[in-house]
């Protein structure tokens, strides 16, 4: 990882976006994002069955479930790549329209994914302009914010490396700098902590909850449960595409479903046996 550069090492993002809020999926009007009632169905395969999700600003949230339970679907129906077969999703109360990613993202919306969608022939650095190429933030600007986010995740040494020499864990912290360029009001992160070494994996969490302490809303789908309880404030976990619980993260793993949707699995092993314990196998 990166040492600093000429700046101090920052911990909190350049700059503020809403005051953050308490929780979220409990009685409050106020959301950013609702998920109502959504079903997806793929030729006779129901990914999703009605489900409803909330998301309240500065709150992260944790989605979890075994694998092909639908979690993934839901975030691709939430920035507008699927259409929902039934139900919607809402943006500040504003329906998403599907087939419009780009239009969600203008409205505030990134998104992360599971194998990092860097640009892997360009910079660090350059991968950092890529959201705000043509937007009307002067040329200081977009490299003022480039250089603090990448200080802002220990990256600033590698500015001028091409991505395809950085480490996977690298990858995932460059991505989700990027994410953070033009200023989004919600990020939806699709295993942002799979196979990332645990020194990586503990500077993402504390920059996931920085910027949500900053009024970024993040909503991150991970298998790695130890680190996401560390950085959620509420879980929920989808079985067969249904929303199984929700609830404070220590609620819901600790529910004997969830530890039995997972059973079969090494982590229903690892939630029966009284505890998560986080594999460092396969990390870069
Ligand atoms: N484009 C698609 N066409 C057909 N079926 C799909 C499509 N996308 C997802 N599915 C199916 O929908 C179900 C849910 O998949 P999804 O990828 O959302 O699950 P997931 O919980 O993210 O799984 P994982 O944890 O393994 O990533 C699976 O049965 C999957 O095969």
């Amino acid at each position: 990882m990166a040492g600093s550069r000429e700046t101090p090492r920052v911990s909190r993002l350049p700059a503020r976006n809403t005051p953050r809020r308490g929780s979220c999926w409990g009685e409050s009007a106020m959301s950013i994002l609702d998920v109502e009632g959504v079903s997806k169905r793929f030729g006779g395969l129901w990914a999703l069955h009605d489900v409803h999700v909330r998301v309240e600003p500065g709150t992260v949230v944790g989605l979890i479930g075994p694998n092909g339970s639908g979690k993934t679907t839901l975030l691709n129906v939430c920035n507008g790549v699927y259409a929902p077969s039934e139900g919607e999703v809402r943006l500040d109360g504003t329906p998403i329209r599907s087939g419009r990613p780009h239009r969600v993202a203008a409205a505030g919306v990134m998104r992360t994914f599971q194998d990092s969608r860097v640009f892997r022939t360009l910079t660090a650095m350059q991968n950092m302009r890529v959201p705000l190429l043509h937007s009307r933030v002067s040329e200081g600007e977009v490299r003022r914010r480039a250089w603090e986010l990448l200080e802002f995740v220990h990256l600033t040494d590698h500015g001028n490396t091409a991505a395809s020499e950085l480490s996977g864990g690298q990858r995932k912290l460059l991505e989700f700098a990027r994410a953070l360029m033009p200023r989004p009001r919600l990020i939806l992160m699709d295993e942002p902590l799979a196979g990332v070494h645990p020194e990586i994996k503990q500077l993402l969490t504390e920059r996931i909850r920085a910027a949500c302490d900053d009024g970024v809303s993040v909503v991150v789908v991970s298998h790695e449960l130890p680190a996401l309880l560390g950085v959620t404030d509420h879980v929920a976990c989808l079985v067969e595409g249904r929303v199984l619980l929700t609830g404070e993260p220590a609620e819901v793993t600790g529910d004997s479903r969830v530890v039995e949707a997972y059973l079969g699995t090494e982590l229903g092993e690892e939630l029966s046996g009284g505890g998560v314990a986080g594999s460092e196998e396969g990390v870069s």
